[in-house]
């Protein structure tokens, strides 16, 4: 923070840019550049917001159409921020440049008998710093002994830090300035937050219980960054010429009293939630689309051992049809065969009969024509008679021989053909034989593979359903990841809170204490 009269070189020595000439560079910029040589760009980040406090109303160098951008304070941690200031990520020099230039464009300067260019602002350049703690090679990373908090081992933590640089506009004599018009109401602006900023600083170096920092927005603005547990350091810059005797012994008053003030410097370490959440957002999801992936590819497995199914059912479905009709065909054919030969078998039978009958004629014709020889023989004269009778018979015999030939090759020819007849009964019998095999062993591969589909689709169950189990057993886990993180946090705050508690209750005890001793 750069303090002291107007004209006196705090600009100079804050915001000067040297872009040319490093050795003309203020701190701003030489601050932002020993940052940036010693950042590691995989762990640590840089962001600026840079702003103006004009007549009571803080607005954004960067955004000037952003004003009255409101001040907050955390009850609890102390913290100020400026919600709606511009952050800009930091990433080299130039764009240190950049920023610096238009800020300096924005700022409210105008030209007075002591300064020809006098900056009628405050002007707050904030550095935000982020460096992240890889909890897995702590080694590598220096955490400082004296953290306050340890905080559990898997959680990745960010290191903050918050660099304030302060280019005070300057304290003035309205009569020495010549200042006129709307410059007068600037100069009681200047004025006003200066004084109530020296009430601060008095306030702190005499370690009084109450620090006015209520009174003026600059003192709200700078409430975490002089006294408490930050480093402040302080530039006074003074004329030195005599005439301004009253102002430089004010101006070195000023820096002997903030000198007395003690800071106790705190590591700000805070677990990184966004981080955290982000991990274990990513974790879920990928759990979610794997079970996803897994439950498709299972789906699919079983459509396809379900369509094989059927496509089997069918196959044997028609198989046992075509069986059926060829079964029921052979039967018929076999009835039908049946049939044929027992009528076959009938005049088979029939035949025979008439064959007996035709050899039993025979033997007697035989038998008549021995005896009718026999008579010839007695009596010659019925021999021509008998020799007639004789050749009758003999031709009635060789017909009935004939026809019994006949008939013998008949019954042959019908008994081959019979012999035909079971042989198509015997094959016909065994295909049906064969048919009905067939369609046994498909049954029992259909069991088979119905029986191994089934096993599968319950293995296939039990798998979503263990898959199932693990995913809520993380969303279990999760969730109470998360409630040790918010116990955590709870836990910090209490403590946070009992150490405010109890730094006032001291500081109440010294106060009570040394108005007793003062009576
Ligand atoms: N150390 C220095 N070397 C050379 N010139 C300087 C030095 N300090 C200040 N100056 C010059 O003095 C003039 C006034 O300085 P500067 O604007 O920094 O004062 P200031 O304290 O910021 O004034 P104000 O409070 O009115 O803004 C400028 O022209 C600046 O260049």
């Amino acid at each position: 923070m750069a303090y002291g009269q107007t004209g006196t070189g705090k600009t100079y020595t804050v915001g000067q840019l040297g872009k040319e000439d490093p050795s003309e560079r203020g701190i701003m910029v030489r601050a932002l550049e020993h940052i940036l040589s010693s950042m590691s760009l995989e762990t640590d980040s840089m962001a600026v917001s840079y702003l103006q406090l004009y007549l009571e109303s803080v607005q954004d160098l960067l955004a000037p159409e952003k004003t009255n951008i409101p001040i907050v304070e955390d009850s609890k941690t102390g913290e100020v921020s400026l919600p709606g200031a511009a952050i800009v990520e930091i990433k080299d020099l130039e764009h240190v440049f950049q920023l610096l230039q238009i800020g300096e464009t924005n700022r409210h300067a105008a030209n007075t008998k002591m300064n020809t260019e006098s900056s009628r602002s405050h002007a707050i350049l904030i550095i935000h710093l982020q460096r992240s703690l890889k909890i897995k090679e702590e080694n590598t990373v220096s955490i400082p002994s004296d953290a306050e908090h340890t905080l559990p081992g898997d959680l990745p933590l960010v290191l903050k830090s918050k660099l304030l640089i302060v280019d005070l506009a300057g304290s003035e004599r309205i009569d020495k300035s010549g200042s006129e018009g709307h410059m007068i109401e600037e100069a009681k602006f200047i004025n006003l937050s200066l004084s109530s900023l020296g009430k601060c600083i008095n306030a702190l170096a005499e370690n009084s219980s109450h620090i006015p920092t209520r009174d003026s927005k600059l003192t709200r603005m700078l409430r975490d960054s002089f006294g408490g547990t930050a480093r402040t350091s302080l530039v006074v810059t003074i004329g030195p010429s005599a005439r301004h005797y009253s102002e430089t012994s004010s101006t070195v008053l000023f820096g002997k009293r903030a000198m007395k003030i003690v800071n106790t410097i705190r590591l700000k370490e805070e677990v990184d939630y966004e981080t955290l959440y982000k991990k274990v957002e990513d974790e879920v999801d990928h759990l979610t689309s794997e079970m996803e992936r897994q439950q498709k590819l299972r789906q699919r497995e079983k459509m396809q051992l379900e369509k094989r199914l059927k496509e089997s059912e069918a196959f044997l479905h028609d198989l046992k049809m075509t069986s059926t009709m060829q079964i029921e065909n052979l039967e018929k054919e076999k009835h039908q065969f049946e049939y044929a030969i027992k009528r076959l078998m009938q005049e088979l039978e029939e035949k025979e009969g008439q064959n007996n009958v035709l050899s039993e004629k025979i033997v007697h014709l035989e038998t008549s024509l021995n005896e009718k020889k026999q008579q010839q023989l007695e009596s010659f004269s019925t021999t021509q008679i008998l020799s007639e009778t004789t050749k009758a018979h003999e031709k009635k015999v060789g017909e009935l021989l004939r026809q019994l030939e006949e008939e013998k090759s008949r019954s042959a020819s019908m008994k081959g053909h019979f012999n035909v007849l079971e042989q198509q009964l015997s094959d016909a019998q065994s295909s049906a034989q064969f048919q009905e095999n067939t369609a046994r062993e498909l049954k029992r591969d259909l069991s088979k593979v119905t029986e191994i589909f089934t096993n599968q689709v319950h293995s296939l169950e039990g798998r979503i359903s263990q898959l199932m189990s693990e995913k809520e057993l993380m969303y279990k886990e999760l969730k109470s990841a998360q409630a040790n993180v918010q116990d955590e946090a709870r836990r910090r705050q209490s403590l946070e809170a009992e150490v405010v508690r109890l730094k006032r209750s001291k500081t109440d005890n010294c106060a009570e204490e040394i108005r007793i001793w003062i009576r």
